[in-house]
């Protein structure tokens, strides 16, 4: 039997969910959660929440959609299939997190992982405070996991973020709301704690190092990790081996980082395993 005749013989093959918005400039949003999907050889399916017009330069225009086009793209994909893990990512205004929360809800969708994008890693509000108030105190509260930056934790816990301390205190005050894991990531933090991370799930309180990675190139990160981990939810893994893995899986998609347009660029879903010869004729990071 060939490889592909393998493949497509195989009787489980995971299913995952995002609930997010599209990217235009590929490096975010959808685009980067489906890419991550297929890296982890997870079937990767959407519910888009908005159209960006993006690239490496800035968001230009968002336009949302009618919720009722994302309530019915999540229940055509959960009643057809068996999502093992869901992700949700951009979703804008007060309206659509109310209606996600709602399909949540009454689908019983498990396994969830919450990105809350309100603030981009340079401190600009990217969702309305309304907005803010409902994801914090009824969404965050249905996670396996939520995963906020620097700016996202400080909203989340009140607290403000300057050492490594304060991401701890965070981390465990986030998870009082109900949440079972809270990840605070520190690629917004300054000097030796950027790209370091913290975990806090009740009972095991725990600082995830990598290696810093030199580059600009840090567009997607968020995205790219959360998608990770509901990739290796949807693979069986448990929650903190999961975040663990991504935590890896983006190290290495920041190595190899794309010099693509003029504002940062995307990190480099597929580029680690791209064969020697192939990654000799793109440009990667410095
Ligand atoms: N320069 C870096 N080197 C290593 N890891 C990084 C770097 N920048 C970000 N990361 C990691 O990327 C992931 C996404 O974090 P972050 O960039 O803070 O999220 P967001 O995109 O939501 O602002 C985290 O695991 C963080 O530690
Ligand atoms: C549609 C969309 N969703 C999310 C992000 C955040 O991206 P990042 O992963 O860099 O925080 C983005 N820039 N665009």
């Amino acid at each position: 039997m060939s490889d592909l005749q393998a493949i497509s013989l195989s009787p489980i093959v995971p299913v995952a969910l995002t609930i997010a918005g599209s990217d235009s400039g590929g490096g975010a949003g959808i685009q980067a959660d489906l890419k991550t999907f297929a890296f982890h050889g997870v079937h990767g399916t959407s519910a888009l929440t908005c159209i960006t017009a993006q690239s490496t330069m800035g968001v230009t225009r968002v336009d949302g959609l009618p919720v009722e086009a994302i309530a019915a793209q999540i229940d055509a994909v959960v009643q057809d299939m068996r999502v093992q893990a869901v992700k949700t990512g951009m979703l804008l205004n007060r309206e659509i997190i109310a209606a996600v929360v709602e399909r949540v809800q009454s689908l019983n969708l498990r396994n969830l992982v919450v990105d809350p994008v309100m603030v981009s890693r340079t401190g600009a509000q990217l969702i309305d405070d309304e907005a803010v108030t409902l994801l914090r105190d009824v969404l965050v509260p249905l996670g396996a996991i939520v995963t906020p930056n620097r700016y996202e934790a400080q909203i989340l816990s009140g607290l403000q973020i300057n050492t490594l301390d304060d991401m701890r205190a965070a981390a465990q005050r986030i998870h009082k709301c109900g949440v079972s894991g809270v990840l605070v990531k520190g690629g917004g933090m300054a000097g030796e704690l950027r790209g370091v991370d913290v975990w806090f799930d009740g009972d095991c309180l725990e600082t995830l190092r990598t290696v810093t990675v030199e580059t600009r190139n840090t567009h997607g990160t968020g995205c790219t990790l959360s998608a990770a981990i509901a990739a290796n939810l949807a693979l069986g893994q448990d929650p903190l081996t999961s975040v663990k893995n991504a935590k890896n899986y983006v190290t290495e998609a920041l190595q190899f980082a794309l010099e693509i347009g003029q504002g940062p660029g995307p990190v480099g879903h597929f580029f680690p395993y791209l064969t020697e010869h192939r990654r000799l004729n793109y440009k990667s990071s410095p």
